[in-house]
């Protein structure tokens, strides 16, 4: 015999239990029916909650998602600079004083590894430790070291690399007793002196910058930024506002509203604040120091090298350290801070009238960062891949054996045959095209670092179509899907090219977006 409902419902145990019992008053019926009401406003709450959360996810599978890949100090961080100054330049506007601290902490760093070099000449003046401190300024942070059995490991999988260490210069000019620094020991010393109290403020900025955190995986020590570092600098800053009486001197020409955003952030750190000052203060020994003629020769002969951003920074120090600066976009796009884990940004598209929420993961690319971009690779759209072209003559920091354009096409090997990426739409960016135009003009020689080059010329075209090449055979060899590998090549400080080239990425990157959006 079927049952009714009503039946069912009379002998459920369920709304037996619900039943309000027989000795219910007014006022307990009225409890009840508030708790009853209140039960079903948080129930209902409960299910709108889950909707929005369905509709986040619906809608998140249709965003873009665009890992940007690469070894570090590629440039991914710049080229999402420029997406930043694309498509959202009210949030780079909002961060534009935060960049201060990274551009004095880029030129303090810089005077200080000016300045350690010299001593090291200063030594070899005194007649101490001459040959070692040679050997140290020769090769610098960038060549493998000389002993034969790191002579005998240094190997390449993808390109034929110098298997020991060229000789760029004669330890002779440094190590004679008419040392070049000979003579102008005593005012190099008075300027080392005099910028002593600026070169100690760099520890202090560094753990501004890092908040405190150390990380290991670099090799050079360098400060790693988590993603949030903007709002952590100003935050602190604020923190020790009150502890402080004296205030900062206002800047006089700072009068739109970017500039009283400036302003109130300008006033917020006072550690900065000081950094300022003492630049300001230091603006002529910085500028004796830079041009320096010791100096020079050491840049010329290679002896001293200095990161690519400290010429930018230094040759503009008059205007960097006026009380008053502000970071140009140029700075801001030349200023260096090495990404820590994977940092994400969102961005809304318009194109073609339709509006799509990008989501650009921004990672950090030394070896030991590298484990934290796998749980990215699941659900990307897209990658571009940073590769740049002008570290023919540099090895990497946290394995000095391997060149670096040899670990670019190795880290592109491992991303073309990765299983997880095989349908992702795949860019390559070949980038630092302008620095590799200077050296190449500077007459640094490609064979000496990378012996397959042979006898090439030593031109532009010529080693750009043969760094091209290596890539492209990467990629051939691991399509199996027929992926097209979109190629361009960039100078990503460059911002009118570098939007025109994202243009292009976006539009190709959306056609491969509708393509499989349709196929769902
Ligand atoms: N001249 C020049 N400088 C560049 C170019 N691309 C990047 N740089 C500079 O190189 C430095 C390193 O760039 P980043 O964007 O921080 O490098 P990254 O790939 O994010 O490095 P990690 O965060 O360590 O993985 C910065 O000072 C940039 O301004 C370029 O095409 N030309
Ligand atoms: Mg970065």
């Amino acid at each position: 015999m079927m049952r009714t409902s009503s039946i069912r419902s009379q002998d459920d145990p369920l709304s037996l239990a619900l039943r309000p019992p027989p000795t219910e008053t007014d006022s307990d019926r009225q409890r009840r029916l508030q708790h009853e009401a209140e039960a079903r406003r948080i129930s209902e709450q409960i299910d709108e909650d889950l909707r929005v959360e369905r509709e986040k996810l619906k809608k998140s599978r249709s965003d873009v998602k665009l890992l940007l890949l690469g070894q570090a100090e590629s440039g991914k961080s710049t080229l999402q600079k420029q997406f930043q100054l694309m498509y959202s330049p009210a949030s780079l506007e909002s961060e534009r004083m935060s960049w201060r601290t990274v551009v004095y902490f880029n030129v303090v760093r810089s005077i200080k590894k000016i300045l350690t070099t010299l001593e090291s000449f200063d030594d070899i003046d005194d007649g101490t430790d001459s040959q070692s401190t040679l050997e140290r300024q020769e090769y610098g942070d960038d060549l493998p070291p000389r002993s034969p059995s790191v002579q005998q490991s240094v190997h390449s999988s993808q390109i034929g690399v110098a298997l020991s260490p060229p000789s760029p210069v004669s330890p002779a000019d440094g190590n004679q007793p008419n040392s070049p620094i000979k003579g102008h020991v005593t005012a190099i010393a008075d300027l080392r002196r005099r910028l002593l109290p600026l070169t100690n403020t760099e520890p202090q900025l560094a753990d501004r910058l890092s908040g405190g955190v150390a990380v290991s995986g670099s090799g050079k020590g360098e400060v790693y930024v988590r993603s949030g570092w903007q709002a952590r600098t100003i935050q602190k800053g604020q923190k020790m506002i009150g502890r402080r009486s004296k205030k900062s001197e206002v800047p006089l020409e700072l009068t739109n509203e970017r500039s009283a955003t400036a302003l109130s952030v300008l006033d917020a750190d006072p550690l900065v604040d000081d950094v300022a000052t003492m630049l300001d203060q230091s603006r002529d020994e910085i500028k004796t120091l830079w041009d320096h003629p010791i100096v020079r020769a050491l840049i010329g002969s290679r002896k001293l090298k200095l990161d690519e951003w400290a010429e930018f920074f230094l040759n503009d120090i008059a205007r960097i350290s006026a009380r008053n600066y502000v970071p140009s976009t140029d700075d801001i796009l030349h200023a260096r801070i090495q990404t820590m884990g994977v940092a994400e940004h969102i961005f809304d598209v318009d194109i073609h009238g339709k509006t799509v929420t990008w989501h650009l993961f921004d990672v950090g690319g030394a070896r030991g960062q590298r484990h934290s971009w796998v749980p990215y690779f699941d659900d990307a759209n897209a990658i571009i891949f940073v590769s740049p072209i002008s570290a023919f003559d540099q090895y990497l920091e946290e394995d000095p054996r391997t060149n670096r354009i040899d670990d670019s096409l190795q880290l592109f090997t491992q991303i073309c045959s990765n299983q997880l990426l095989k349908k992702v739409h795949l860019v390559l960016f070949l980038n630092k095209t302008d620095i590799l135009r200077k050296k190449l003009e500077r007459g640094l020689s490609v064979s000496k670092y990378i012996l397959s080059y042979g006898d090439r010329p030593n031109e532009y075209d010529s080693v750009v179509q043969y760094f091209r090449a290596h890539f492209l055979q990467v990629h051939r060899r691991n399509n199996e899907n027929r992926r097209v590998l979109y190629t361009h090549l960039t100078s990503v400080v460059d911002t009118k090219a570098t939007q025109s080239i994202i243009g292009n990425v976006r539009d190709s990157i959306f056609r491969g977006y509708l393509q499989s959006a349709a196929l769902v």
